[in-house]
């Protein structure tokens, strides 16, 4: 890949020995926790991948800390306790918010006195009343869909720390934003902002998510893959919408479900799959990390940021 002069490339193998002082906290809550969302996860990713990565963050963080109180005495000011902000970007439906999940899991097991929190970009998105109302409803998840600006005020405000900041949150049960539902993110030690427009520079704006970011992971895979999993996804969605009207996909799930999977396979072809080749596989080169995933979502390549 070209586009990926500046990074250094591990195998699994030799990532896995980058690290493994630390276990997968197998007999506790946290493993419970990690399978309560999905039990399809591999323990042994987690082991291999997730616990070396774990420890790099905690590398960095402490780094960051440390910066934080040195900054401060140069500006002969009292040091604060800056959130360290974790970005995660990808394609719709490669796992980020399964990543990003799985993350703060551990990191609240390895770091418990430490106040870890998780929103997704998702929430940052018009209601599907406004993006109709601009003719965009077909462009949801492109870069325009987005309040920029409303994104960048809530990452300045909880950097910033002020307490209590409200995300905006979206159902993909309802498929639009939940109105006057908010997550109230509290002065964390740790915040991870998930979503596919994390690595993006929207002309828009004059200032970007990744400003805020102080490490990044891009989750990649190839956009056949994805789609398989989008499709899995789009089939659980109407599996679980059958028990109630309000779902998004009731009508999907009590019709005809081939005609189902024509519209979904639509979808991912042209609306998805051209925001992938357009808008978020040119930001993967801005990551930090990048995790490269194959077949039933195993890792089996890292790219890590030299420079
Ligand atoms: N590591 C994993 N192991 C097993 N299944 C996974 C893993 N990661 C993701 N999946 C499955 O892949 C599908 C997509 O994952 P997920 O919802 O996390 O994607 P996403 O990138 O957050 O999507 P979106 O941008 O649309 O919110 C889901 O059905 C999820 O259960
Ligand atoms: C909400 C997003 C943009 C990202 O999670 C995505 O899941 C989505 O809804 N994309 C729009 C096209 C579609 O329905 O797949």
């Amino acid at each position: 890949m070209a586009d990926l002069i500046n990074y250094d490339s591990f195998s699994k193998e030799q990532w896995k020995n980058f690290y493994q002082e630390a276990q997968v906290p197998l007999t506790q809550e946290s493993l419970q926790q990690i399978q309560a969302f999905n039990d399809r996860i591999s323990l042994q990713d987690v082991q291999d991948i997730y616990i070396p990565l774990v420890y790099l963050i905690s590398l960095r963080l402490a780094q960051f800390k440390r910066w934080q109180v040195v900054q401060a005495n140069f500006l002969q000011k009292e040091p604060r306790n800056v959130p360290y902000i974790i970005g995660i970007a990808g394609s719709v439906a490669v796992g980020k918010s399964t990543t990003a999940r799985l993350l703060a899991v551990l990191l609240r097991h390895f770091f418990s006195s430490d106040r870890i929190e998780l929103i997704t970009t998702d929430g940052f998105l018009y209601s599907n009343s406004e993006l109709t109302e601009r003719g965009i409803m077909d462009r949801k998840g492109f870069p325009e869909s987005y309040d920029m600006k409303k994104l960048i005020q809530f990452l300045n405000d909880v950097k910033g720390g002020k307490p209590i900041v409200q995300a905006p949150t979206y159902s993909h049960q309802i498929y639009d934003i939940v109105p006057e539902e908010f997550q109230e993110i509290n002065r964390p030690d740790v915040l991870i902002v998930e979503g596919i427009n994390t690595l993006q520079l929207p002309s828009t704006e004059p200032i970007f998510v990744s400003d805020f970011t102080d490490f990044s992971i891009y989750v990649d895979a190839e956009a056949e893959l994805v789609e398989q999993w989008y499709l899995e996804r789009f089939g659980a969605l109407l599996d679980t919408a059958f028990q109630d009207p309000a779902n998004y996909y009731y009508p999907y799930a009590i019709g005809d479900r081939r005609a189902a999977f024509h519209m979904a396979k639509r979808i991912w072809r042209e609306v998805d799959l051209v925001n992938l080749n357009e808008y978020i596989l040119p930001t993967r080169s801005r990551a930090d990390l990048i995790i490269h995933k194959t077949d039933n979502h195993l890792i089996d390549r890292l790219s890590l940021r030299k420079y």
